[in-house]
């Protein structure tokens, strides 16, 4: 387990206030929440429940029920309020599946330890005070911190299992969000994504190399990698040679490219190397074949998603929530960090671009950025202007001539 941190790394200690206020209740959501600074955010939703909040490192301070005020010792990391806990007798784990203050953890190896336990836990009403947006205060994806409640630690789950309860304590600062936006307000779907899996067809539906780089457009933006499976290969109307010079294309660019078919196995192998070790998404238009593909890689998931959708009390159909989906088999390792794990979010298969600019696209094409400093113009499109250094490029070939038409289609609205 690691250590407490105190003055390491980049973090600085901050002490962030809570007003505790009896007589002027907010409600959780108030709007006007949102525009406190980072560091100190007031709450003044009190109730005897929040006090058991109060742990080790945070104290209650002030006289009486109208100014009573406690002080919460966290930590700035990477621009987010990491809460400081001590960690003695907790584990840590990552977030399958999360609704409001309730979460699924599964515990990570440790020392002497497999992990893989599963715990049901609830979320302290602090961390959600600490997130920027309550509702994201804990999300899949999460790697937490729990501490196992041991009185009571087993209940009667309605299945009839035991089930183990927790407590987190802690979210550690995240990376590679996605999110989508929801009435004007951020809704973050999957934190610490390591990369999106990009499934497209061969044919049926017929490839479209720009919906390709619109995806990596997305993923390049949103700070994740990326991978490409090109699914249905084994369909006649597959054009091998093309699409083993677009394979050939995107594995320059650093971008691991696989032809694949759900149906002959082709490129499952690879698939699956490709997920160990990583926290994934998959996304892609309607029909390529995403499910399909992944029932092949992981026969048993459609039955653990099952599972998952029991404890949160609604059916896979009906979830729009995302689940982390462990990869075991195929004699990759599975167990602990090693294990490949890839979120079933019905809110990124079309993994759209939302928000990105037309002047910033240019920055998300890789193998643009040695030409763009030499334009003629620093404001160049490299569409109309001339002393184009990206169109000379084209020209002589160091850019592929089909990623420049993806720029052009993106840029001008066209795709
Ligand atoms: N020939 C061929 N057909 C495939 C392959 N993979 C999937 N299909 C077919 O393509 C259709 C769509 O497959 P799905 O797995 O449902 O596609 P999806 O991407 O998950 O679709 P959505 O759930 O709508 O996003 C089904 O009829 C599959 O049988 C493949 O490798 N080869
Ligand atoms: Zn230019």
């Amino acid at each position: 387990m690691a250590p407490k941190r105190s003055g390491k790394g980049s973090g600085q200690k901050v002490r962030v206030e809570f007003r505790k206020n009896r007589t002027n209740r907010t409600r959780v959501n108030d709007l006007t929440r949102d525009a406190a600074p980072a560091a100190v955010v007031g709450e003044n939703a009190t109730d005897e429940e929040e006090l058991d909040d109060l742990t080790g490192g945070e104290r209650l301070s002030g006289k009486g029920n109208l100014s009573r005020r406690r002080t919460v010792v966290a930590e700035e990391r990477d621009g987010q309020l990491i809460r400081d806990v001590d960690v003695a007798g907790c584990l840590a784990g990552r977030v399958i599946s999360a609704i409001g203050l309730h979460c699924l953890v599964e515990t990570e190896a440790a020392a002497g330890d497999a992990g893989g336990e599963r715990y049901e836990c609830t979320v302290r009403r602090v961390l959600r005070t600490l997130a920027r947006d309550g509702r994201n205060a804990v999300v899949t994806g999460d790697r937490v911190l729990i501490r196992p409640q041991e009185a009571d630690g087993v209940r009667d789950a309605p299945g009839g299992a035991a089930k183990k309860m927790a407590v987190v304590e802690r979210v550690e600062p995240r990376h590679g969000v996605i999110s989508r936006e929801h009435k004007n307000r951020e809704h973050v779907l999957v934190a610490n994504v390591d990369q999106v899996v990009i499934v497209v067809s061969a044919a049926d539906p017929p490839l479209k190399p720009a919906l390709i780089d619109r995806m990596l457009v997305s993923a390049e933006k949103g700070g994740v990698g990326a991978t490409i499976a090109v699914n249905k290969c084994d369909l006649p109307d597959a054009d091998r040679p093309r699409l083993e010079e677009l394979a050939a294309l995107y594995e320059s660019l650093g971008y691991p490219t696989v032809l694949a078919s759900a149906r002959t196995g082709e490129g499952v192998d690879r698939i699956r190397a490709l997920l160990a070790g990583s926290q994934s998404v998959v996304a892609g238009q309607s029909g390529v074949g995403k499910s399909s593909l992944l029932n092949v890689v992981e026969p048993g998931w459609s039955l653990r998603v099952g599972e998952v959708s029991g404890w949160t009390g609604k059916g896979r159909h009906t979830t729009r929530r995302a689940i982390l989906l462990r990869l075991t088999a195929g004699g990759v390792a599975a167990v602990g960090d090693d294990a490949g794990w890839v979120a079933d979010t019905p809110g990124v298969r079309q993994f759209a671009l939302w928000d990105v600019a037309n002047f910033e696209v240019e920055a998300y094409f890789r193998e643009f950025q040695p030409h763009i400093p030499h334009c003629k113009y620093p404001d160049c499109t490299h569409t109309h202007e001339d002393g184009c250094a990206v169109k000379a490029a084209v020209l002589d070939g160091a850019i592929s001539r089909v990623r420049y038409d993806s720029y052009v289609r993106i840029i001008s609205g066209t795709e």
